[in-house]
């Protein structure tokens, strides 16, 4: 990494063009969004408008766009930001093309569904020669990219690299916050999808805020003893990327989870391979999963998972979460 950097943004999705569009505009870089469409990429590139993904936000004149993998082999800093399912895919199809010394940052929100491993160790095994970092935190595409004040964190192994990396990328609007703690950073990403999903139920089968505001304090505690189990600090867990992006997410009706759960409360379908990206309906079985194996008291996640594995009904959920032998906080 060096200090006028070139950029890759892989994934020219909703938060792929955000990101893309508000390191543009920082100045401090050469930004390139690749995408896999090539018809979409010439089109972005002419109207600077990318309607299916930001409808009505321009995006910056300096921000340049391809559909060609060795777009990104010249960039020191490459942002993988498709989804969680997608990134092993992806490392496997740009791995070829990175410069020895690019930095691969995952901005993805799960946790890998094949090998059940946490998204930075994954994209180790695929990419051994390359310093993986995450960014992640509460921050919605549509705010980032309408150049809303939007902070989130960064973290890498080496707290210089997070450090650096939060300078290249942050601008007068989007302002990150260095770490090192990877496994908090992203499991609080992964988790709190899950969470927000709870909320929605709480919140699609109308059984009060009070109820909403008790699946968010307990389940920051759950959030907190797995990524302690992991090797995480239970500190992340409180900042940005855990306790912020839960309350945004199990509060905004901007959130494709909290919707996701809603229509589950409300007894609806809501197939997740379909239409929105849901990414906690995938993360609860796998952090269920985990969890078990941890030996990890979750019992807000294995309701959320049974119920979308149509193992468990809300109200007896409701009833078993309620009826848990009384505890300490
Ligand atoms: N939207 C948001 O507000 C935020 C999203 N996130 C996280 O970002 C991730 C992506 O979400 P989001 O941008 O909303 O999703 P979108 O569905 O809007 O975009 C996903 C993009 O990923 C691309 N993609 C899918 N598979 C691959 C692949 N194998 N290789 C390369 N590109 C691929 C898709 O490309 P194509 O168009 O060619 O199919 C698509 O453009 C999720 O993990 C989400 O949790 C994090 C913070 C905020
Ligand atoms: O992670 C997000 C905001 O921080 C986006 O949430 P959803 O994926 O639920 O829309």
């Amino acid at each position: 990494m060096s200090g006028n950097e070139r950029i890759a943004v892989i994934g020219a999705g909703a938060f792929g063009t955000a990101l893309a569009a508000v390191i543009a505009l920082t100045g401090k870089s050469q930004v390139t969004l690749v995408g896999r469409d090539a018809a979409v990429m010439a089109d972005l590139s002419v109207d600077r408008m990318h309607d299916a993904a930001l409808p009505g936000i321009d995006l910056p004149d300096s921000l340049q766009f391809s559909a060609e993998p060795d777009a990104v082999s010249d960039a020191g800093i490459v942002l993988f930001a498709m989804p969680s399912q997608a990134q092993a895919d992806a490392a496997r199809h740009y791995g070829p093309y990175l410069a020895e010394d690019a930095v691969v940052v995952t901005c993805a929100k799960g946790i890998d569904k094949v090998s059940g491993d946490l998204l930075t160790d994954m994209l180790e095994r695929e990419l051994p020669h390359h310093t993986v970092a995450v960014l992640s935190g509460p921050g919605f595409a549509t705010d980032i990219a309408k150049g809303l004040p939007t902070a989130m964190a960064i973290a890498a192994g080496d707290m210089a690299v997070a450090e650096r990396l939060a300078q290249a990328i942050s601008g007068p609007t989007f302002r990150l916050y260095a770490s090192d703690d990877r496994v908090g950073v992203q499991l609080g990403g992964a988790l709190k999808n899950v969470l927000a999903i709870a909320c929605g139920i709480v919140e699609g089968r109308g059984i009060g805020d009070s109820a909403r505001a008790a699946l968010i304090s307990r389940g920051l505690a759950e959030m907190s003893r797995f990524v302690v189990a992991k090797s995480g600090k239970a500190e992340t867990v409180r900042g940005l990327s855990g306790l912020g992006d839960l309350v945004l997410t199990a509060t905004s009706h901007q959130s494709r989870n909290l919707r996701f759960g809603i229509a589950l409360g409300r007894g609806e379908a809501a197939d997740p391979s379909h239409g929105d990206l849901v990414e906690g309906a995938y993360a609860a079985s796998i952090a269920a999963r985990l969890a078990r194996k941890l030996g990890v008291d979750m019992p807000i996640t294995e309701a959320v998972s049974a119920i979308i594995d149509g193992k468990l009904d809300i109200p007896t959920a409701i009833e078993q979460l309620m009826t848990r032998p009384i505890t300490t906080e």
